[in-house]
């Protein structure tokens, strides 16, 4: 099964548009686990558990890991949700970009070492720091596009003037992913629920593609104007909350809690669909 045909199943068994995003932050585990990095994967897995039949897609994002010595446990934990939640992709946050030669070390860790079936990318250094990961048959790419963040601005919003039409960059890396760089249908799309107006942009730009949207819960943005600008029977969206489920509660329920949360936002989600 593809990335792209994982994501449809899992859209429709779960009824989802929702990704549950995977940020532990060490301090703010609850209870007896908080300031304790060794306990990152027992969290994670309590969260997984209680979400495995709401999302639509977990997104683990390897700072929160990394920067705690913490890789062991994402390899751990992915073979968690294989087993808890095999229908279920992983979508690995990594943001990475570099030549061709580190790229391909990339894509390994990516999607041998950690078993993802999709990962995050910067577009900034071209074709050739894309193409690497698009040799792993069957494996997803997200290119960061129009991010959720103001800083984004300073660059995504800027025009191109010797692309044709003078697109802003995030247009012509949208049109790109939907076009020539998506050579086995592959790509996909960042943009913020922050941008409710530029994820409708980039949705007439990319119809097909399946668009990542952070953004919504703790950053704020706007759920239902995020569906409707981004909805597409055969365009998949992937609306991902971290913190607003992983710390719902900070008490002994937390997972009940973080459930409840999943809940809530699947449902807002899927009450804006269009008709
Ligand atoms: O444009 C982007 C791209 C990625 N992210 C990542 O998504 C989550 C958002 O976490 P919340 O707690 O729901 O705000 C986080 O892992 C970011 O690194 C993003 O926010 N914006």
């Amino acid at each position: 099964m593809t990335f792209l045909e994982m994501l449809q199943d899992a859209q429709q068994r779960n009824a989802s548009m929702l990704c549950v995003g995977l940020d532990p932050e060490p301090k703010r585990l609850p209870g007896a686990m908080q300031g304790d990095p060794s306990r990152i994967h027992e969290f994670c897995a309590r969260i997984v558990e209680a979400t495995a039949d709401l999302a639509i897609a977990f997104k683990p994002q390897i700072a929160y890991f990394a920067a705690h010595r913490a890789e062991a446990q994402l390899e751990q934990l992915v073979a968690h949700i294989r087993r808890v939640a095999p229908h279920v992709p992983v979508i690995l946050d990594a943001k990475r970009g570099d030549i061709g030669s580190t790229a391909e070390q990339y894509a390994i860790e990516a999607f041998e070492r950690y078993d993802a079936d999709a990962v995050t990318l910067s577009p900034f250094m071209g074709f050739d720091s894309v193409q690497p990961y698009l040799r792993h048959p069957g494996k997803g790419a997200f290119l960061l596009c129009r991010t959720s963040n103001p800083g984004g601005d300073d660059l995504q919003n800027q025009r191109l003037g010797s692309v044709d039409g003078n697109p802003l960059l995030y247009e012509h890396v949208a049109r790109l992913a939907q076009g020539p760089w998506n050579l086995n249908g592959q790509l996909g799309l960042v943009v913020g629920a922050t941008y409710p107006n530029e994820i409708e942009r980039v949705r007439a730009l990319a119809p097909t593609l399946p668009l990542l949207i952070p953004g919504v819960g703790a950053q704020g943005g706007d759920a239902v104007a995020t569906v409707r600008a981004g909805w597409r029977p055969d365009g998949p969206i992937v609306v991902n909350s971290s913190r607003a489920i992983l710390y719902a509660s900070s008490g002994a329920d937390f997972a009940d809690a973080a459930r409840a949360e999943a809940l809530r936002t699947r449902a807002v989600l899927a009450a804006a669909r269009p008709a």
